[in-house]
């Protein structure tokens, strides 16, 4: 198979292309695939750090008042759609797959004024801009939330989970927690906001630091690539204790993932995902600055189910993060129940299950 895909901005979109690249390669081995980018999104270190060919066009995000910005952003558009069509031209897809993000859009799109099979894939239950322009353009949808469905054409929705949690899945508790001076035989909690960090997480986190390096439980605090130096500086002369390591960002997420007895974070889409996969409980602080509050959703089809805790960011202050981190690391009981519910949440298949709706509308 030759795989065009885009999706860009976020690790929120860009880890499920890579989860479904990785399966695609394992199924087919001799596919070809070109992922196209930004130079400024966070693809641009991601996707080549994996070895994949990657080329990036220029595009710019529509502001939601009217603002003259938008026509430079009109232009840009023709433009990038006009790069995406030549790159198309150039590689020749069988199919061409969005993941999301505002490269996404012209690239599906130009892709689409050529006749080329082109599949979507929508993280959350709550349709982002991107997805909604293109579902009128594309042929399939593959969606990770029942709820996504009816914002959707009906014909071309097919519920096929997000594919990141194919690669978490499978991942076995192993010893990489000692790579970052964490013990491996400790329970440990891992502390982060999302692909990009989050301030007041991050700002909780800080102020329950005195009291959590006293606990029995070692914390990883991941603060985002923004904010670590911020957070170094302001922590700098301070002990912060054996059990806690911050770190920036963590390149290998899936292998850590299951060495974590619970997570403390934001409720993105994919993370969710992640946390469905392996069944790690969990305490959710949904972003309230994302468009319709998709996060809350998203956390509360989880809460429902009794997979996760929510702690709203209004309620989130260094005590009360610390409150409901010392219930859930305390009590092994109430985590079995959540990690039991949360997994029955997740759906290890759903990178094969989209590479087959890729399959289907190549076949057509
Ligand atoms: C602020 C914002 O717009 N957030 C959106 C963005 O979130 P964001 O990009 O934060 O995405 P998610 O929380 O869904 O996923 C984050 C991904 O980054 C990975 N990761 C994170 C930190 C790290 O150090 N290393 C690492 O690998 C996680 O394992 C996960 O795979 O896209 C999601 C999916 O469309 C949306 O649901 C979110 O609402």
């Amino acid at each position: 198979m030759r795989l065009m895909i885009s999706g860009g901005g976020t690790g929120g979109h860009i880890y499920p292309a890579l989860a479904l690249i990785e399966a695609l390669k394992e199924k087919n081995p001799d596919s070809e695939v070109l992922y196209v980018g930004t130079e400024k999104g966070l693809e641009s270190r991601i996707v080549p750090d994996q070895g994949i060919a990657f080329k990036t066009i220029r595009i710019q995000g529509f502001k939601r008042s009217l603002s003259l910005q938008n026509f430079k952003t009109i232009g840009l558009f023709i433009k990038s759609v006009a790069d995406a069509h030549k790159m198309i031209k150039d590689f020749h897809p069988d199919v061409v797959v969005g993941t999301g993000g505002y490269v996404s859009g012209a690239v599906v799109f130009a892709a689409s004024l050529q006749g080329i099979p082109t599949v979507i894939h929508e993280q959350n239950s709550v349709v982002g801009v991107t997805n909604k322009f293109l579902s009128y353009f594309v042929t399939k949808i593959g969606i990770s939330f029942e709820d996504a469905r009816a914002q959707f054409p009906a014909k071309k929705v097919v519920f096929t989970g997000n594919p990141r949690a194919t690669q978490v899945a499978s991942m076995k508790p192993n010893d990489a927690l000692s790579k970052y001076g964490l013990k491996p035989d400790q329970p440990t909690l891992l502390i982060f906001g999302g692909s990009r960090g989050a301030e007041r997480i991050n700002s909780a986190t800080v102020a329950a630091l005195p009291e959590l390096k006293k606990r029995d439980y070692q914390v990883l605090f991941v603060t985002g690539r923004v904010h670590f130096q911020k957070i170094s500086d302001d922590l700098r002369g301070q002990e912060i204790g054996q059990n806690i390591v911050i770190r920036p960002y963590i390149k290998q997420m899936p292998e850590l993932l299951p060495n974590f007895q619970a997570i403390l974070g934001r409720a993105g889409a994919t993370s969710i995902a992640e946390i469905t996969a392996l069944g790690i409980p969990s305490i959710l602080v949904p972003s309230p600055y994302v468009t319709n509050d998709h996060q809350t959703k998203n956390a509360k089809s989880l809460v429902n189910n009794g997979a996760a805790e929510l702690l709203t960011e209004a309620d989130l202050t260094g005590a009360s993060l610390l409150e409901k981190v010392d219930a859930l690391m305390t009590d092994g009981k109430k985590r079995q129940k959540m990690s039991v519910a949360a997994k029955a949440m997740g759906r290890p298949r759903a990178a094969f299950d989209l590479l087959n709706v890729l399959q289907t509308v190549i076949k057509k």
